[in-house]
């Protein structure tokens, strides 16, 4: 199998199931995953300037804009430049996507197809641990006590943008920015699709194609 180092994206609105799936790539493949929500949330809580700025877009589901959240992405990819990496969440215009354009070559995009129904209900369901960004939801994958964190025993918290109103402008600001986005990669061959509303079914598929990109952490040749 090819030793150069994966640099893949998976595309997907919110709720989607990008963390999730980003998460167990991760597991299993031993990618570095690199979730811009993340580091914005991060941001916000360390009261960065980068912090202060991002703040009132996230808090009413707008997308924060290019230039910020394109520097910070730059920023930590530039700390994992030797490592496989996966990015959830980046990029979202087309102004990002040629952002990245300048710094790699793209060897796959993975994009989540949910119908808009699903994505609704499971954002209200939604329970985050914000210091690590680990992701729980009511009826999925709750965590054992109910609103504390598996690892650390810590409060789980619901986020501002899991709220209705700014779930129903995420949906649509993300359709909007996307469309040119996912061109882009289907004119370039890169672009793989998997439709449906449950990620455990989604997930075998999603398996599959990155094996056949990376090894996996705990596969039998591997051992
Ligand atoms: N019921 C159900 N919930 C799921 C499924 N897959 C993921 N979830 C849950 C986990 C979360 O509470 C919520 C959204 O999943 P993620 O946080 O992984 O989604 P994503 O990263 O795309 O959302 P984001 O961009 O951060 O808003 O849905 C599924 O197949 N069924
Ligand atoms: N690539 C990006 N471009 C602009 N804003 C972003 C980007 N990534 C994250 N954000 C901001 O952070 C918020 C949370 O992002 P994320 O955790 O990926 O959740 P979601 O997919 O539910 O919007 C977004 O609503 C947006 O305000």
């Amino acid at each position: 199998m090819a030793s150069k180092l994966l640099r893949a994206v998976v595309l997907g609105p919110p709720g989607s199931g990008k963390g999730t799936v980003c998460q167990r790539i991760a597991e299993s493949f031993g990618l570095q995953h690199l979730s811009s929500g993340h580091f914005l949330r991060e941001n916000i809580r360390a009261k960065s300037e980068v912090g202060v700025l991002a703040k009132q877009y996230l808090e009413q589901g707008l997308l924060v804009p290019d230039h910020v959240i394109t520097s910070v992405m730059m920023m930590e990819l530039e700390k994992k430049q030797s490592q496989h990496w996966l990015l959830d969440g980046f990029p979202r215009t087309l102004v990002q996507a040629e952002a990245l354009d300048r710094i790699c070559d793209l060897d796959l995009v993975i994009n989540l197809n949910i119908p808009f129904e699903t994505l609704k209900d499971r954002l209200s369901a939604r329970w985050i641990h914000p210091a690590s960004g680990r992701v729980y939801n009511m009826e999925f994958n709750p965590p054992d006590v109910h609103g504390i964190d598996d690892i650390t025993g810590e409060p789980l918290i619901q986020r501002e943008d899991d709220k209705p109103d700014a779930v129903a402008v995420r949906l649509r600001k993300y359709k909007e920015a996307a469309k040119p986005v996912i061109e882009l990669y289907k004119s370039r061959g890169v672009l793989h699709s998997f439709s449906g509303t449950e990620t455990n079914k989604i997930w075998p598929y999603v398996y599959t194609l990155v094996s056949s990109k990376v090894r996996p952490v705990h596969s039998k040749e591997a051992n």
